[in-house]
């Protein structure tokens, strides 16, 4: 009985009620630092089945409390998805098969170009030989960006012209690189079909030819839940292994990034922070949480 006293003077229940009213505040941040709202409304979802009930210390707030249950939870989103060391495993599966083989995909526009170029000057530059598929050949001007960026980054290129099949070109290519010595392929795809379904057709068809090692999506921080939207389909269609998120050097919160690893399971690898080659920086969730949670 006296201990039960003690209890409820020292702690306050955290109810329903109390949980609901301050947890709407933290929804709002979430989505002002742009995490969509359903991943928003499924994070606040995850922190209530965990939290209500709770007993608090009286001499702490309901929103402090709260507040760093929600890093726990975001950290526990960000730790499920794991983290993966792509130039270490790049490097470890091109000696073990000789090739190791990434197809890149997402919307276009999003920057999976601009990236693909990115991550080959970062391999090329640990001792990698990179090739890249110019396998996007419906956009007009994809085979000569693919060109000039893959020159500027030390990779060569494959490219069998603009209409060709885009599996035959991803399979040429990996042909052509285990021929030529090189220790990467990176696969470069369209964004754009007339339909989804056209475009998920295509995708399905190159990953069952070449059998890709390792499949990355690329979102645009700028576009927060249609990049969140994208990813989902092609995570249901072809299984995505990891995200990488361009565009973070814009004027962003951020949020595209919890969005896209809460919805696939699957971790960010790395930011783009620019338009040069080295403008691209391995994740680092922790920090990120702290910059998402800065209220
Ligand atoms: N500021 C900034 N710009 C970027 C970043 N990544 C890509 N871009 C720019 O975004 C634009 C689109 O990038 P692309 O690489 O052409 O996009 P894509 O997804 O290949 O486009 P499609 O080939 O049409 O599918 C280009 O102007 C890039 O320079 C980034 O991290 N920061």
């Amino acid at each position: 009985m006296f201990r039960e006293f003690v209890d409820t003077l020292a702690f306050k229940e955290l109810t329903p009620e109390r949980f609901d009213e301050a947890a709407s505040k933290l929804f709002i941040e979430l989505v002002q630092s742009d995490v969509a709202v359903e991943v928003a409304e499924g994070i606040i979802g995850d922190l209530r089945s965990k939290v209500v009930g709770q007993r608090i210390q009286r001499g702490r707030s309901v929103k402090e409390f709260l507040e760093s249950e929600l890093r726990a939870t975001l950290q526990e989103v960000f730790e499920r998805a794991g983290w993966i060391d792509l130039e270490k495993l790049a490097m470890e599966q091109a000696r073990q098969k000789g090739v190791f083989k990434v197809i890149f995909l997402g919307p276009n526009g999003h920057g999976k170009t601009t990236t693909i170029g990115k991550l080959s000057y970062r391999f090329s530059k640990k001792g990698l030989r990179v090739l890249i598929a110019a396998a996007d050949t419906f956009r007009a001007g994809a085979i000569e960006q693919v060109s000039q960026i893959a020159s500027l980054a030390g990779a060569g290129v494959f490219s069998m012209g603009y209409g060709a099949d885009p599996a035959a070109v991803a399979y040429e290519a990996v042909e052509r690189a285990r021929r030529g010595g090189y220790n990467v392929v990176m696969i470069d795809t369209a964004g754009r079909m007339h339909t989804k379904k056209n475009l998920m057709d295509e995708m399905k068809k190159i990953i069952r030819v070449v059998e890709p090692d390792f499949k990355i999506f690329v979102g645009d921080a700028l576009t927060g839940n249609d990049a969140v939207e994208m990813a989902r389909s092609f995570h249901s269609e072809v299984g995505i292994d990891g995200s990488i998120v361009s565009k973070f050097d814009a004027d962003v919160k951020g949020g595209v990034v919890v969005s896209l690893v809460y919805v696939t399971g699957r971790p960010v690898l790395y930011v783009g922070t620019g338009q040069r080659l080295e403008d691209l920086e391995p994740f680092d969730y922790k920090s990120f949480i702290d910059s998402v949670l800065s209220f």
